[in-house]
C-alpha cells in the first residue's frame, strides 16, 4: 500500500529549477524522513503534495488523489502543521484546540490531544505565555486533532529543549504505532534516525539517496575505526573486523586497552559527504564528527 506516489515532478520557479525529476513512492504507515541543505527542494516536494503548490509536470498521488484536486474530504485525511497558533494570543490551547476539533467528523478529545503534546499545565492560560517550543507543540496538537491518516511535519522540533524533543519523539512513534503514515523534514539527522524507518536525501532537487538509517549510503558496510593509547600516543586503525582488532589487541594488553574507542561513520558523516558535491560552502561539508561507542 502506498500513501504517496512521485513520478518525475518537475518545478520551476522561473529559470530555477527546484524540484527536478522527482520519482519516490512512501508507504502506507511509513516514518518517512526528507532531508537536505537548504534550498535542496525539500518545502517545494513537501507543499506540492499537501496541495498548497502547483507543479509544472510529473504525477503525484496523495492518499489516491492528486494532491491538485483534491477536496474537503481529502484535506480532512491529511494533517499540516502549520504556524496555527500565531496571532491567536488571546485564546487558550484547549479553546483553539476544542474549536479546531469541530471542524472534523471524528475528531480526537480535546483532553487527550492536550496530553499527548504534553501541554496539561498550559492548557488554561493563553497562547501569549507560551514559549516558543511550547506554541510549536500546540501546533502540533492542531495538526493531530483530526486524527489524520498522513501528517506533513516540516521542522517539527526546531526550537525545542532536549527534553521537549524527546516527549516529541515518544510522541510521534505512539503516532506511527497506531499507523499513521507521516513525512517529515529535518535538519536534526539524530532525529531522523531515531523516527524515520526511510530517510531520502535531495539535493538540487534530485534524490542522491534512499535508505533506512542505518544503510544510507553503505553506511552498515563501512570500516570502522579503532583507536586507543599507547606509549603515550593515541594509535588509529580502519578495520573491516573491528571485533577481531579488539580481541588482538585485549590479549596483547592482557585485558583493558586503554581509552579504547571503536567509531563508524554517523548518519551525519554520511549525509556530509553525499551533499558535499552540492553543497556552495565547502567548509561546512567537511565536518567529521564520528559518532563513538566505547568498546
Ligand atoms: N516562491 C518561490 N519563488 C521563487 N523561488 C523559490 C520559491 N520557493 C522556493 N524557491 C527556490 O527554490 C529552491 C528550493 O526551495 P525550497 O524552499 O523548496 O528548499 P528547502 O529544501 O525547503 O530549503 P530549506 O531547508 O532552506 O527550507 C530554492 O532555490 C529557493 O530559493
Amino acid at each position: 500500500m502506498t500513501a504517496i506516489s512521485i513520478r518525475g515532478l518537475v518545478k520551476e520557479y522561473g529559470t530555477k529549477r527546484a524540484v527536478d525529476g522527482l520519482d519516490l513512492d512512501i508507504g502506507t504507515g511509513e516514518v518517512f524522513a526528507l532531508l537536505g541543505p537548504n534550498g535542496a527542494g525539500k518545502t517545494t516536494t513537501v507543499e506540492i503534495l499537501e496541495g498548497f503548490r502547483t507543479r509544472d509536470s510529473g504525477e503525484v498521488s496523495v492518499l489516491g488523489e492528486d494532491p491538485e484536486k483534491a477536496n474537503r474530504v481529502w484535506r480532512n485525511r491529511i494533517g499540516i502543521v502549520l504556524q496555527s497558533s500565531a496571532g491567536l494570543d488571546l485564546l487558550t490551547p484547549r479553546e483553539i484546540i476544542a474549536s479546531t476539533a469541530r471542524t472534523y467528523a471524528t475528531p480526537r478529545a480535546v483532553d487527550d490531544v492536550i496530553a499527548a503534546v504534553g501541554l496539561e499545565e498550559k492548557a488554561d492560560e493563553r497562547i501569549a505565555g507560551l514559549s516558543g517550543g511550547q506554541r510549536r507543540r500546540l501546533d502540533v496538537g492542531l495538526g493531530i486533532v483530526g486524527r489524520p491518516e498522513l501528517l506533513f511535519l516540516d521542522e517539527p522540533t526546531t526550537g525545542f529543549d532536549p527534553q521537549a524533543r524527546r516527549d516529541f519523539w515518544e510522541l510521534i512513534r505512539s503516532l506511527a504505532a497506531e499507523g499513521t503514515t507521516i513525512l517529515l523534514t529535518t535538519h536534526y539527522l539524530d532525529e531522523a534516525e531515531q523516527l524515520a524507518d526511510r530517510v531520502g536525501v535531495i539535493a538540487g532537487g534530485q534524490l542522491l539517496a534512499l535508505d533506512t538509517p542505518a544503510n544510507l549510503g553503505g553506511r552498515a558496510s563501512e570500516e570502522a575505526t579503532v583507536s586507543w593509547a599507547e606509549g603515550g600516543q593515541r594509535q588509529t586503525l580502519r578495520t573491516a573486523t573491528p571485533t577481531l582488532e579488539v580481541r588482538r589487541l585485549a590479549e596483547r594488553f592482557s585485558g583493558e586497552v586503554p581509552e579504547l574507542v571503536v567509531s563508524r561513520p554517523t548518519l551525519e558523516d554520511t549525509y556530509l559527504s553525499l551533499i558535499a558535491p552540492h553543497v556552495i560552502d565547502e567548509g561546512a561539508a567537511h565536518t567529521n564528527a564520528s559518532q563513538e561507542v566505547m568498546a
